[in-house]
Protein backbone atom coordinates (compact mmCIF):
# COMPACT_ATOMS: atom_id res chain seq x y z
CA UNK A 1 0.00 0.00 0.00
CA UNK A 2 1.62 3.12 -1.03
CA UNK A 3 -1.31 5.71 -0.41
CA UNK A 4 -2.77 6.20 2.85
CA UNK A 5 -5.53 8.12 1.69
CA UNK A 6 -7.22 7.28 -1.76
CA UNK A 7 -10.57 9.33 -2.06
CA UNK A 8 -12.50 9.77 -5.13
CA UNK A 9 -15.80 12.30 -5.80
CA UNK A 10 -16.20 12.53 -1.96
CA UNK A 11 -19.45 14.51 -1.41
CA UNK A 12 -21.33 16.13 1.62
CA UNK A 13 -24.45 18.23 2.10
CA UNK A 14 -25.31 20.65 4.89
CA UNK A 15 -29.45 20.91 4.64
CA UNK A 16 -29.38 22.69 0.81
CA UNK A 17 -25.21 23.48 1.12
CA UNK A 18 -23.11 21.86 -0.95
CA UNK A 19 -19.87 22.12 1.52
CA UNK A 20 -17.79 19.34 -0.25
CA UNK A 21 -17.94 18.99 -3.98
CA UNK A 22 -16.19 15.99 -5.56
CA UNK A 23 -13.13 15.83 -3.20
CA UNK A 24 -10.40 13.73 -5.35
CA UNK A 25 -7.30 13.43 -2.73
CA UNK A 26 -4.62 10.93 -2.69
CA UNK A 27 -1.77 11.29 0.13
CA UNK A 28 1.33 8.58 0.12
CA UNK A 29 2.31 6.88 2.64
CA UNK A 30 5.40 9.01 5.05
CA UNK A 31 3.61 11.90 3.31
CA UNK A 32 2.95 15.44 5.04
CA UNK A 33 0.46 16.64 2.81
CA UNK A 34 -1.04 20.27 3.51
CA UNK A 35 -4.56 21.17 3.74
CA UNK A 36 -5.12 25.27 3.10
CA UNK A 37 -8.46 26.87 2.36
CA UNK A 38 -10.27 30.64 3.30
CA UNK A 39 -12.72 30.09 6.49
CA UNK A 40 -15.36 27.84 5.93
CA UNK A 41 -14.33 26.42 2.60
CA UNK A 42 -14.99 22.44 3.72
CA UNK A 43 -11.30 21.38 5.22
CA UNK A 44 -12.63 20.07 8.64
CA UNK A 45 -15.93 18.82 6.81
CA UNK A 46 -13.16 16.73 4.66
CA UNK A 47 -11.23 16.25 7.60
CA UNK A 48 -14.06 14.55 9.47
CA UNK A 49 -15.07 12.24 6.03
CA UNK A 50 -11.53 10.80 5.93
CA UNK A 51 -11.16 9.58 9.31
CA UNK A 52 -14.58 8.32 9.52
CA UNK A 53 -17.01 10.67 12.12
CA UNK A 54 -19.19 11.76 9.17
CA UNK A 55 -20.85 10.05 5.95
CA UNK A 56 -20.34 11.55 2.94
CA UNK A 57 -23.46 11.84 0.62
CA UNK A 58 -21.62 10.33 -2.58
CA UNK A 59 -18.05 9.18 -3.26
CA UNK A 60 -15.86 6.29 -2.44
CA UNK A 61 -12.49 5.62 -1.24
CA UNK A 62 -10.03 4.28 1.22
CA UNK A 63 -8.29 5.02 4.53
CA UNK A 64 -5.23 3.15 4.87
CA UNK A 65 -6.57 0.37 3.07
CA UNK A 66 -10.25 0.55 4.79
CA UNK A 67 -13.59 1.51 3.11
CA UNK A 68 -14.34 5.20 4.05
CA UNK A 69 -18.05 4.04 3.69
CA UNK A 70 -18.20 0.74 5.63
CA UNK A 71 -14.92 0.22 7.64
CA UNK A 72 -15.33 3.55 10.12
CA UNK A 73 -14.63 1.63 13.09
CA UNK A 74 -11.12 0.11 11.39
CA UNK A 75 -10.31 3.53 10.50
CA UNK A 76 -11.09 5.52 13.62
CA UNK A 77 -8.53 2.81 15.34
CA UNK A 78 -5.66 3.28 13.10
CA UNK A 79 -6.13 7.13 12.13
CA UNK A 80 -5.12 9.69 14.89
CA UNK A 81 -7.06 12.76 14.67
CA UNK A 82 -6.17 16.14 16.40
CA UNK A 83 -9.30 18.71 16.40
CA UNK A 84 -9.33 22.21 15.67
CA UNK A 85 -10.38 22.88 19.82
CA UNK A 86 -8.88 20.04 20.90
CA UNK A 87 -9.78 19.49 24.88
CA UNK A 88 -7.64 18.83 27.56
CA UNK A 89 -8.08 18.58 31.12
CA UNK A 90 -6.18 21.75 32.95
CA UNK A 91 -6.55 20.26 36.29
CA UNK A 92 -4.37 17.33 35.61
CA UNK A 93 -0.90 16.56 34.87
CA UNK A 94 0.39 15.59 31.39
CA UNK A 95 0.84 12.12 32.29
CA UNK A 96 -2.36 12.07 34.41
CA UNK A 97 -4.18 13.36 30.77
CA UNK A 98 -2.60 10.93 28.68
CA UNK A 99 -3.48 8.36 31.39
CA UNK A 100 -6.79 9.11 31.44
CA UNK A 101 -7.13 9.24 27.36
CA UNK A 102 -5.85 5.33 27.39
CA UNK A 103 -8.37 4.62 30.01
CA UNK A 104 -11.47 5.60 28.27
CA UNK A 105 -9.95 4.15 25.37
CA UNK A 106 -9.91 0.81 27.19
CA UNK A 107 -6.12 0.67 26.58
CA UNK A 108 -3.89 -2.04 27.24
CA UNK A 109 -0.72 -2.07 29.28
CA UNK A 110 -1.43 1.55 29.94
CA UNK A 111 2.10 2.60 31.86
CA UNK A 112 3.87 1.36 28.99
CA UNK A 113 1.75 3.08 26.15
CA UNK A 114 1.48 6.15 28.48
CA UNK A 115 5.62 6.07 29.17
CA UNK A 116 6.13 5.60 25.06
CA UNK A 117 4.10 8.92 23.84
CA UNK A 118 6.17 10.99 26.68
CA UNK A 119 8.93 9.67 25.49
CA UNK A 120 8.10 10.06 21.64
CA UNK A 121 7.16 13.74 22.01
CA UNK A 122 9.73 15.12 24.87
CA UNK A 123 7.49 15.20 27.24
CA UNK A 124 8.99 13.41 29.84
CA UNK A 125 10.63 16.36 31.84
CA UNK A 126 7.64 17.99 31.81
CA UNK A 127 4.64 14.86 32.62
CA UNK A 128 3.98 16.22 36.16
CA UNK A 129 3.26 20.04 35.47
CA UNK A 130 -0.27 20.75 35.18
CA UNK A 131 -1.87 20.87 31.86
CA UNK A 132 -3.48 24.16 33.12
CA UNK A 133 -0.15 25.87 33.36
CA UNK A 134 1.70 24.95 30.01
CA UNK A 135 1.97 27.52 27.15
CA UNK A 136 0.52 26.92 23.67
CA UNK A 137 3.25 25.09 21.89
CA UNK A 138 3.58 22.39 25.18
CA UNK A 139 -0.20 22.42 24.47
CA UNK A 140 -0.63 21.65 21.32
CA UNK A 141 2.64 18.60 22.16
CA UNK A 142 0.54 17.01 24.27
CA UNK A 143 -2.79 16.98 21.96
CA UNK A 144 -0.82 15.52 19.60
CA UNK A 145 0.45 13.09 22.06
CA UNK A 146 -3.18 12.48 22.87
CA UNK A 147 -3.78 11.86 19.38
CA UNK A 148 -0.77 8.88 19.18
CA UNK A 149 -1.50 6.56 21.69
CA UNK A 150 -2.78 4.04 19.84
CA UNK A 151 0.06 4.79 17.53
CA UNK A 152 -1.76 5.75 14.55
CA UNK A 153 -0.33 5.36 11.20
CA UNK A 154 -2.22 8.33 9.72
CA UNK A 155 -2.69 11.87 11.34
CA UNK A 156 -5.51 13.98 10.47
CA UNK A 157 -4.34 17.60 12.08
CA UNK A 158 -7.05 20.09 11.75
CA UNK A 159 -5.26 23.32 12.05
CA UNK A 160 -3.04 22.30 15.53
CA UNK A 161 -0.78 25.44 15.63
CA UNK A 162 -3.53 28.52 15.35
CA UNK A 163 -2.66 30.86 17.62
CA UNK A 164 1.33 28.97 18.67
CA UNK A 165 4.02 31.12 18.52
CA UNK A 166 6.78 30.72 15.67
CA UNK A 167 8.92 28.92 17.64
CA UNK A 168 6.58 26.66 19.05
CA UNK A 169 4.90 26.31 15.56
CA UNK A 170 8.14 25.31 13.77
CA UNK A 171 9.32 22.98 16.86
CA UNK A 172 5.60 21.60 16.38
CA UNK A 173 6.48 20.78 12.63
CA UNK A 174 10.17 19.54 13.57
CA UNK A 175 7.88 16.96 15.35
CA UNK A 176 5.38 15.79 12.41
CA UNK A 177 8.72 15.80 9.70
CA UNK A 178 10.40 13.16 12.62
CA UNK A 179 7.08 11.10 12.23
CA UNK A 180 6.82 11.27 8.72
CA UNK A 181 10.40 10.13 8.40
CA UNK A 182 8.82 6.78 10.50
CA UNK A 183 6.56 6.68 7.92
CA UNK A 184 3.68 8.62 9.82
CA UNK A 185 1.74 9.88 6.99
CA UNK A 186 -0.16 13.47 7.99
CA UNK A 187 -2.98 15.54 6.15
CA UNK A 188 -2.42 18.83 8.09
CA UNK A 189 -4.91 22.01 7.62
CA UNK A 190 -3.25 24.95 8.52
CA UNK A 191 -3.60 29.08 7.27
CA UNK A 192 0.15 29.43 7.65
CA UNK A 193 2.14 29.81 4.55
CA UNK A 194 5.61 28.83 6.42
CA UNK A 195 3.67 26.08 7.44
CA UNK A 196 2.47 25.07 3.84
CA UNK A 197 6.21 25.57 2.65
CA UNK A 198 6.94 22.65 5.11
CA UNK A 199 4.82 20.38 3.39
CA UNK A 200 5.51 17.74 0.73
CA UNK A 201 2.25 18.31 -0.89
CA UNK A 202 -0.93 20.79 -0.99
CA UNK A 203 -4.13 20.99 -1.89
CA UNK A 204 -6.28 24.33 -1.42
CA UNK A 205 -9.98 24.14 -1.67
CA UNK A 206 -12.69 27.27 -1.42
CA UNK A 207 -16.44 26.91 -1.26
CA UNK A 208 -16.17 23.45 -0.76
CA UNK A 209 -13.71 22.73 -4.44
CA UNK A 210 -10.53 21.53 -4.25
CA UNK A 211 -8.65 24.15 -6.61
CA UNK A 212 -5.41 22.19 -7.39
CA UNK A 213 -3.02 20.10 -5.28
CA UNK A 214 0.46 19.15 -6.26
CA UNK A 215 4.07 20.21 -4.60
CA UNK A 216 4.54 24.02 -3.87
CA UNK A 217 6.57 24.00 -7.31
CA UNK A 218 3.48 22.54 -8.65
CA UNK A 219 1.19 24.93 -7.07
CA UNK A 220 2.98 27.98 -7.96
CA UNK A 221 3.39 27.02 -11.57
CA UNK A 222 -0.10 26.11 -12.09
CA UNK A 223 -1.31 29.63 -12.17
CA UNK A 224 1.38 30.97 -14.25
CA UNK A 225 1.36 34.57 -12.39
CA UNK A 226 3.68 37.52 -13.04
CA UNK A 227 4.59 39.50 -10.40
CA UNK A 228 6.54 42.97 -10.03
CA UNK A 229 7.96 44.31 -6.63
CA UNK A 230 7.88 48.25 -6.51
CA UNK A 231 9.78 49.96 -3.58
CA UNK A 232 10.26 53.57 -2.36
CA UNK A 233 10.23 55.91 -0.02
CA UNK A 234 6.96 57.86 0.03
CA UNK A 235 3.92 57.79 -2.42
CA UNK A 236 3.29 53.60 -1.97
CA UNK A 237 -0.54 54.06 -0.56
CA UNK A 238 -1.08 56.71 -3.45
CA UNK A 239 0.36 54.15 -5.58
CA UNK A 240 -1.26 50.82 -5.22
CA UNK A 241 -4.56 52.95 -5.34
CA UNK A 242 -3.48 53.69 -8.91
CA UNK A 243 -2.63 50.34 -9.61
CA UNK A 244 -5.61 48.17 -8.11
CA UNK A 245 -7.62 50.15 -10.58
CA UNK A 246 -5.68 48.67 -14.05
CA UNK A 247 -7.78 45.83 -15.50
CA UNK A 248 -4.40 44.23 -15.83
CA UNK A 249 -3.36 43.97 -12.12
CA UNK A 250 -5.40 41.11 -10.03
CA UNK A 251 -3.56 41.51 -6.53
CA UNK A 252 -1.80 44.95 -4.86
CA UNK A 253 -0.23 44.10 -1.47
CA UNK A 254 1.94 46.33 0.98
CA UNK A 255 4.84 44.51 2.61
CA UNK A 256 6.56 47.73 4.59
CA UNK A 257 7.42 49.81 1.85
CA UNK A 258 7.38 47.32 -1.18
CA UNK A 259 4.23 46.46 -2.85
CA UNK A 260 3.81 43.27 -4.73
CA UNK A 261 2.27 44.31 -7.97
CA UNK A 262 0.22 40.53 -9.03
CA UNK A 263 -1.14 39.94 -12.53
CA UNK A 264 -2.15 36.51 -15.28
CA UNK A 265 -0.59 38.11 -17.93
CA UNK A 266 2.68 38.99 -18.87
CA UNK A 267 2.34 41.11 -21.74
CA UNK A 268 -0.90 43.40 -20.46
CA UNK A 269 0.44 43.16 -16.99
CA UNK A 270 4.06 44.93 -18.43
CA UNK A 271 2.26 47.14 -20.79
CA UNK A 272 -0.14 48.74 -18.21
CA UNK A 273 2.77 48.97 -15.60
CA UNK A 274 5.14 50.45 -17.89
CA UNK A 275 3.83 54.61 -17.57
CA UNK A 276 4.31 53.93 -13.88
CA UNK A 277 7.63 52.85 -14.02
CA UNK A 278 8.86 55.88 -15.86
CA UNK A 279 7.66 57.73 -12.71
CA UNK A 280 10.33 59.00 -10.19
CA UNK A 281 11.06 57.51 -6.72
CA UNK A 282 10.20 54.20 -6.98
CA UNK A 283 12.31 51.15 -7.90
CA UNK A 284 10.76 48.59 -9.81
CA UNK A 285 11.75 44.85 -10.53
CA UNK A 286 10.33 41.63 -11.74
CA UNK A 287 10.35 39.03 -8.73
CA UNK A 288 8.27 35.24 -8.59
CA UNK A 289 5.22 34.61 -7.15
CA UNK A 290 5.04 32.97 -4.11
CA UNK A 291 2.30 30.79 -2.45
CA UNK A 292 0.18 33.28 -1.07
CA UNK A 293 0.05 35.50 -3.70
CA UNK A 294 -1.40 31.64 -5.87
CA UNK A 295 -4.01 30.94 -3.39
CA UNK A 296 -5.61 34.15 -3.05
CA UNK A 297 -5.75 34.57 -6.87
CA UNK A 298 -7.11 30.66 -7.05
CA UNK A 299 -9.71 31.97 -4.36
CA UNK A 300 -10.86 35.40 -6.30
CA UNK A 301 -10.93 33.66 -9.75
CA UNK A 302 -13.46 30.74 -8.50
CA UNK A 303 -15.30 33.52 -6.91
CA UNK A 304 -15.79 35.30 -10.03
CA UNK A 305 -16.47 32.28 -12.46
CA UNK A 306 -19.38 31.49 -9.78
CA UNK A 307 -20.41 34.76 -9.87
CA UNK A 308 -20.34 34.93 -14.02
CA UNK A 309 -22.29 31.69 -13.65
N1 LIG B 1 -22.63 20.13 11.29
C1 LIG B 1 -22.84 21.15 10.43
N2 LIG B 1 -24.09 21.55 10.14
C2 LIG B 1 -24.31 22.55 9.25
N3 LIG B 1 -23.32 23.22 8.60
C3 LIG B 1 -22.07 22.87 8.86
C4 LIG B 1 -21.74 21.83 9.80
N4 LIG B 1 -20.40 21.69 9.85
C5 LIG B 1 -19.90 22.64 9.00
N5 LIG B 1 -20.89 23.33 8.40
C6 LIG B 1 -20.72 24.40 7.40
O1 LIG B 1 -19.98 23.84 6.33
C7 LIG B 1 -19.08 24.80 5.79
C8 LIG B 1 -17.66 24.22 5.82
O2 LIG B 1 -17.24 24.15 7.18
P1 LIG B 1 -15.84 23.52 7.61
O3 LIG B 1 -15.76 23.61 9.10
O4 LIG B 1 -15.66 22.20 6.99
O5 LIG B 1 -14.80 24.56 6.95
P2 LIG B 1 -13.26 24.79 7.25
O6 LIG B 1 -12.61 24.94 5.92
O7 LIG B 1 -12.73 23.74 8.15
O8 LIG B 1 -13.24 26.20 7.99
P3 LIG B 1 -12.19 26.80 9.09
O9 LIG B 1 -10.93 27.14 8.34
O10 LIG B 1 -12.93 28.02 9.57
O11 LIG B 1 -12.01 25.76 10.12
C9 LIG B 1 -19.24 26.06 6.60
O12 LIG B 1 -20.11 26.91 5.92
C10 LIG B 1 -19.87 25.56 7.89
O13 LIG B 1 -20.68 26.56 8.47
Amino acid sequence: MTLAIDVRGLNKHFGDKHVVQDLSLQVRKGEIFGFLGPNGSGKTTSIRMLCGLLTPDSGAGQCLGYDVIRETAAIKRHVGYMTQRFSLWEDLTIRENLDFIARMYGMKRRPQAVNAVLAKLGLEERRNQLAGALSGGWKQRLALAACMMHEPQLLLLDEPTAGVDPRARREFWDEIHKLAAEGISVLVSTHYMDEAERCHKLAYIARGKLLVTGTIKQVIASQQLVAWEVSGDGGLPALAEQLRKLPAVEQVTAFGSRLHVIGAHEAELDAALQPFQQQNGFQWEKIDAGLEDVFISLMERHIRQQEAA
